[in-house]
């Protein structure tokens, strides 16, 4: 760097400070030496090096502090030994904030074929091109290392629901084994955190033998695993009612894989930290947009002349500068700027509804927000 220039000097730590809660809703930051993540936090999911669509920079501008990457994918390709080689997965995707990767062991049982479990962790064949692969606590520590993770993610095993409660126990027992050798493995690493899993279904009892095992281990982080797999929002809310709080308070706690707006708001409202998802990128491809007054898909008909923006309250790109008509014909005619649009929408819609509710937690107002986001969307598109 240039003589002169102030290093912005970092924490060589990884700390998370709570600075208010409203019932069991909490507002907070998380600080790594790649900066600072305002919790509650919403990450976008970035599985092969990239947020689908979306520029670095662009994926910042939507309010974004952290984001999500795939053990399972980038291991496949490009391999997670190439990334090192390049300088790590920051480097190598233009990304130099923290970001998350989850631990492989959930996309190997979902994408993968000829999967075969073990004791010691899984073997796989690529979905990508059939070469065979295994995935242990070890080998999943490693590749994260490699990766150069900020929030590394304990090695599990996700129960495909429905499953009996011995499966559900048995699963569970597996993961928490697992979970002490990925401690192990991870080693001490300042600046560096590791997450455990927490599994057990939707089980009471399960939750809480797996949350003991998991602070008696003890980690930075604790995240609930097991659930957002089909088992529905009103028995996802029912876990969350009991399961969060079985783990430490003074924690950040991530909800895996979820979710829709009004599930992001019933987990924080249950006292989640942290969330990851790929619907508002996933769907945005589709033509799938999220509003404050509920979904529209730009697809149908109805939109073909409509001069107004996708949602005049809205300030991204995509709303302040086009119009309905405009993305229902960029999506018919697939052009490359619908995906790019619609994503930068729904990206900067699920980042304007955290900060709500960090403000409105922040300000003992959480219950008014929350009414006031479902009576919104109660009155549909227009
Ligand atoms: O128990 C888990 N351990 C490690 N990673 C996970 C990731 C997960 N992702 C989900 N759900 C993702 C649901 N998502 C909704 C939008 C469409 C694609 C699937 N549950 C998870 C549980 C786990
Ligand atoms: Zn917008």
């Amino acid at each position: 760097k240039s003589g002169g220039m102030t290093q912005n000097i970092q924490p060589q730590r990884f700390s998370f400070s709570l600075n208010a809660t409203d019932g069991k809703a909490r507002t907070g930051v998380i600080s790594t030496p790649r900066g600072e993540i305002r919790t509650p936090a919403f990450m976008p999911v970035g599985t092969a090096a990239t947020v689908k669509a979306m520029m670095p920079e662009s994926v910042r501008a939507t309010g974004a502090d952290i984001l999500l990457g795939n053990t399972y994918h980038l291991m496949l390709r490009p391999t997670a030994e190439r990334i090192a080689n390049l300088g790590g997965l920051h480097k190598f995707m233009n990304w130099e904030r923290p970001i998350l990767t989850d631990s492989g062991g959930f996309q190997v049982m979902s994408l993968s074929e000829l999967r075969k479990l073990t004791e010691k962790g899984v073997t796989f064949r690529s979905h990508v091109d059939g070469s065979k692969h295994e995935l242990t606590p070890e080998r999943s520590m490693e590749i994260q290392k490699l990766l150069g993770s900020d929030i590394v993610m304990c090695f599990d095993e996700c129960p495909a629901l429905p499953a009996d409660r011995g499966r559900i126990a048995e699963s569970m027992r597996l993961s928490m084994r697992w979970a002490a050798r990925s401690k192990e493995a991870f080693g001490d690493r300042p600046g560096y955190a590791l997450f455990g899993i927490q599994q057990g279904g939707l089980e009471r009892d399960f939750r809480e033998e797996s949350a003991e095992a998991l602070k008696e281990i003890g980690f930075d982080g604790y995240a609930l695993g097991g659930l957002a797999v089909g088992e529905g929002q009103e028995a996802m809310f029912d876990t969350l009612d009991f399961a969060p709080d079985m783990l430490p308070t003074d924690k950040p706690r991530y909800l895996m894989g979820v979710g829709k707006p009004d599930d992001i708001v019933g987990a924080v409202k249950r006292g989640i930290d942290m969330m990851d998802c790929v619907l508002p990128s996933r769907s945005g491809r589709t033509g799938q947009a999220w509003t404050r007054r509920g979904q529209v898909n730009i697809k149908n008909a109805r939109h073909a002349d409509d001069p107004r923006p996708l949602d005049e309250h809205c300030t991204c790109p995509a709303c302040r500068n086009y119009s309905r008509a405009y993305l229902h014909h960029v999506f018919r005619s697939h052009e490359i700027i619908s995906s790019m649009l619609l994503t930068w929408h729904n990206l900067h819609y699920f980042q304007e509804i955290m900060q709500g509710m960090r403000d409105a937690i922040a300000g003992g107002r959480f219950a008014a927000w929350e009414k006031e986001f479902h009576d919104t969307r109660a009155l549909g598109d227009i």
